[in-house]
Parts: C-alpha cells; structure tokens; sequence
C-alpha cells in the first residue's frame, strides 16, 4: 500500500499505479447490466451507499461536534460517516461519481475496495482515480467494453496526440508523442499490430506531420500508405540507406537549435536540454514519426557483410532514439519479439522504447520482453489474451502503470483512404525526397488490394 502511494501522481488515474491490477479491476462479466440495468444500477447505488461504505469499511467515526449535534438533535444512534458523496453522471458505459474522502482516509481504502464494492453494486468494473487531494472518482462501467470497441466521443486527442484505442475503464488510451516519444509495440502473428499502427498512420495523416516507413515485409504493412509517406524502405537494404539520412536530419536540426539558443557548436548533442519546441513556429521543423514494422528483420544477418550493416542499423536506431525527441523524431516499433537473442544492441534499443504495448504473444518470455522490465505485473495479464480477441493488448509505461486497451476496428481501405485524402499534406523534407514511395493510383472507391485474413473477434 504504501508503493502504491509513493508512486502515485495526484490527477492521474490509480489505476496507473496500482496497474489495473488486483486493486482496481474486477473482470468476470455482470451480463445483467443493461438499458434497464443502469437506473436499477443508479437506485442500489443510492440507495445502499452508506450501508455499502459501511460494509466494505470505508466509514470513520463521526466527528465529536457531530456526534453532538446527532445527539442533541435527533434520538438516532451516531453512526460511522462514508466519504460525502457527489452527483452521480451517467456516461455511456455506466456512470461516474466523485467522493470527498472522510478524515483519516486515502484513495487507495477506496481503490482496496473496487472489488467488493462491484460486487455490492452489480457492475462489470470499478475504477478509482485521484481528482485532486482529498477527492477521488469512481468509474463504475457496465459491461465489457472491450468486447466491441467504441471510442468515447470526447477524447483528449490533438496535434500528435492520437486516441488510438479504448481502455477497459472506457477511457481512450491516446498515443501522445510529445510525453511518451518512442514506443515498442510487440504481439505474435494476428495479434492486431497493424491495425494498431494502422490507426496511429490514420491519426496522424491528417496532421503536420512526416511519416516514415520501415517495413522490412517487403511493404505489404505500410505499402497501402504510400500517398501520406515521406519516406518507406521496404528491405533491409533500403533501410541501411535511410537511418542514416534520418539521422543527419537529426544532427541538423540539433545544429538548428543550437544556433537559435547561442550554444556553441562544439556542444555535443547529448548536453542539449532544450528541443525544437522553444524554436519559433516559422523555423520549427516538421515532426517526424518512423514507423518500424518487424523489426526483428533488421537485425537478421546470413553474412559477415550483413552483419556490419546490421550494426550500423541498430546504432543509428538507438541514436535516433536517444536523441531524437528534441529534434522531433519519433519512434515507432513493432516486432514480434525483441530480446537480447536478437543481437547487439537489441536491449539497449528496447530500454529507450518508454512506451510499451503488448498483444497477445506465444510466450511468456515474449511478454516479458515487452513488460518486464517496467511493469513485472502485467506479465501475466498479457499472457492471458485469447486469440479470439484480436487487437486486445496490454500498455504499460515507465511510470510502472499498465492498463488493457484495444483498438476498434478499421479497415485497411479505410486507413488508406484517409492517407490518399491526405496526400497533400506530405511536408517537404529534400533529405526524404530520394525515397518517397509512389503513391498507389486508385480510383475513388476502389477497395485497396490488400486484404488480411480477419479471425472472428469476441
Ligand atoms: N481491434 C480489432 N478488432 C477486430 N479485428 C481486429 C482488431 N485488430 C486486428 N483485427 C483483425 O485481426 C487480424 C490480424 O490483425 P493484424 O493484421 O493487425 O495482426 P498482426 O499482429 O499485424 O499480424 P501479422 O504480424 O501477421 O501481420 C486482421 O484480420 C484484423 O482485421
């Protein structure tokens, strides 16, 4: 408990902290919950709330003036005080209501409690997360929102902030670049990987933004992508070929800022704290993404020739990944596995990837790879996704927090569509032009030939 405390971060969900984990989650489905179910729901929650704080042990006794004042005023007996109850807000998945926490409490006796008061109120689940010192909010969700995916209609999306999938709390789970730079995206083959990165291309098509693309599966991923790209190799070759230019586009911007901030040149790039967003907006450059997919091909080598080029890869990876941030580049890796067996560097370019998310894997150690060395927890969470449920993953962080998430489905033409309506909007970068991708012809309408096999999802 007191863990939970020290980490956890006023404003932030609790779940965070705690992990989702056994605090805050409870997961057998209350199938009962219905149009008709939140109303009932809403009068058992009024109706018992004293009763139920009682019960699950989150009264404290009343203080003396008011045990006074109930004595002087009433023959009632003085009974244990609930933390005061807010208004109840329905939402679309269940409902919402704030709690002023009694004298003596904290937020985690309330987060201990999810499980029982879930039980006492007949919802699927029930989340804590801090409002502010003293205040904490209780998230009681219906159903099982992670069964058919809808996004909330509000979501705190924006200039590189993609909502890409829902949260079991029903919140979106938003890739935000600028807090959480680099990302690890792992899961065994159908896990919904692509249709994670398909989404991120969506979201981030329509903004100021250069994508680029590594996608060593010949571009059967991010081929269909083509119009919005900046840049996509599609071989290991092509990609010994781009690191580097990528990195030179990063050294120049470093130059950039450099000599806005009057820090000497010979400063070396590592001792630069400040990045391309104190530059004015008119010389800001472009934000870049790249986006790796299997990157495991990178590191595959038959020759001794191929190995040297192997090492150059990674070192400009790792890099980009140290250093990128400030110079706006952004990193974006998918693999199915990605442990040290892969080679040099191999960890230590996974311990830059702070943003960790997890499909279903076919091991243990592949999720461990994933999680394991920032939320140990959500190991067996990861293990635990059934094939059944295709995009379904676990997100940790480096705070330690983790959380299911899954992605709502979106079809390949859709995703390319978007990319097609967004041609235009591809930045000018010379140093990218020499491998732009051309663009595939499609007649409006026309389906984009690649399609996947689609399991059926629960
Ligand atoms: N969130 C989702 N909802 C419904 N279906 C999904 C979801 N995510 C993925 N799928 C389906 O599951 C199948 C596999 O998904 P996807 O291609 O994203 O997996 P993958 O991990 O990239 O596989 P591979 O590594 O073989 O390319 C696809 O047919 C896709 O339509």
């Amino acid at each position: 408990m007191a863990d939970l405390l020290t980490l956890m971060e006023v404003g932030g969900p609790l779940a965070a902290v705690g992990g989702g984990g056994a605090y805050l989650r409870a997961e057998q489905p209350a199938a009962y919950w219905s149009m008709v179910g939140l109303p009932l729901s809403t009068a058992r929650l009024l109706g018992s709330y004293g009763s139920v704080m009682d019960a699950c042990g989150l009264t404290v006794a009343p203080s003396r003036f008011r045990a006074l004042a109930v004595r002087a005023t009433t023959r009632r007996e003085v009974r244990p005080v609930p933390p005061r109850r807010g208004i109840i807000r329905p939402t679309s998945t269940g409902m919402r209501i704030r709690l002023r926490l009694a004298p003596g409490q904290e937020p985690a006796d309330i987060a201990a409690s999810a499980e029982r008061l879930r039980h006492a109120w007949g919802v699927h689940a029930v989340y804590v997360s801090v409002v502010k010192p003293g205040v904490v909010e209780l998230r009681l969700v219906g159903f099982d929102v992670l069964r058919k995916v809808r996004m909330p209609r509000k979501t705190s999306g924006g200039f590189l902030k993609v909502p890409v999938a829902l949260r079991e709390d029903a919140t979106a789970f938003v890739r935000d670049y600028r807090a959480i730079p680099h990302q690890l995206t792992l899961g065994a083959t159908l896990s919904g990987k692509s249709m994670y990165l398909r989404h991120l291309i969506a979201g981030l098509a329509p903004q100021p933004v250069a994508l680029v693309g590594i996608d060593c599966k010949r571009g059967v991923e991010l081929a269909p992508f083509a119009a919005r790209l900046s840049a996509l190799a599609t071989s290991p070759d092509q990609a010994a070929e781009l690191l580097p230019v990528l990195v030179g586009l990063m050294e120049e911007r470093y130059d950039l800022i450099k000599a806005r901030q009057g820090i000497a040149r010979s400063t070396p790039d590592e001792e630069i704290t400040s990045d391309i967003w104190g530059l004015p907006d008119a010389e800001r450059p472009v934000p870049v993404v790249l986006f790796v997919d299997e990157v495991a091909e990178l590191f595959l080598v038959a020759t001794k020739r191929e190995e040297e080029r192997r090492d150059e890869m990674v070192t400009h990876l790792i890099r980009l990944a140290q250093l990128g941030r400030a110079a706006g580049i952004y990193l974006e890796v998918c693999g199915q596995r990605f442990g040290a067996e892969l080679g040099k560097g191999a960890t230590m370019l996974r311990a830059q990837l702070s943003g960790r998310v997890c499909h279903r894997v076919n091991d243990e150690a592949s999720a461990k790879m994933a999680l394991g060395d920032i939320a140990p927890e959500a190991v067996g969470a990861a293990c635990a996704i059934a094939p059944e449920r295709p995009g379904l993953a676990v997100a940790g962080d480096t705070s330690g927090g983790w959380s299911r998430i899954r992605t709502p489905y979106l079809s390949l033409a859709d995703a390319a569509a978007v990319c097609d309506a967004s041609a235009h909007l591809v930045p000018d970068l010379p140093d990218l032009a020499p491998f732009r991708p051309k663009a595939p012809t499609r007649a409006a309408g026309t389906p984009v030939p690649l399609t996947k096999p689609r399991p059926v999802s629960g």
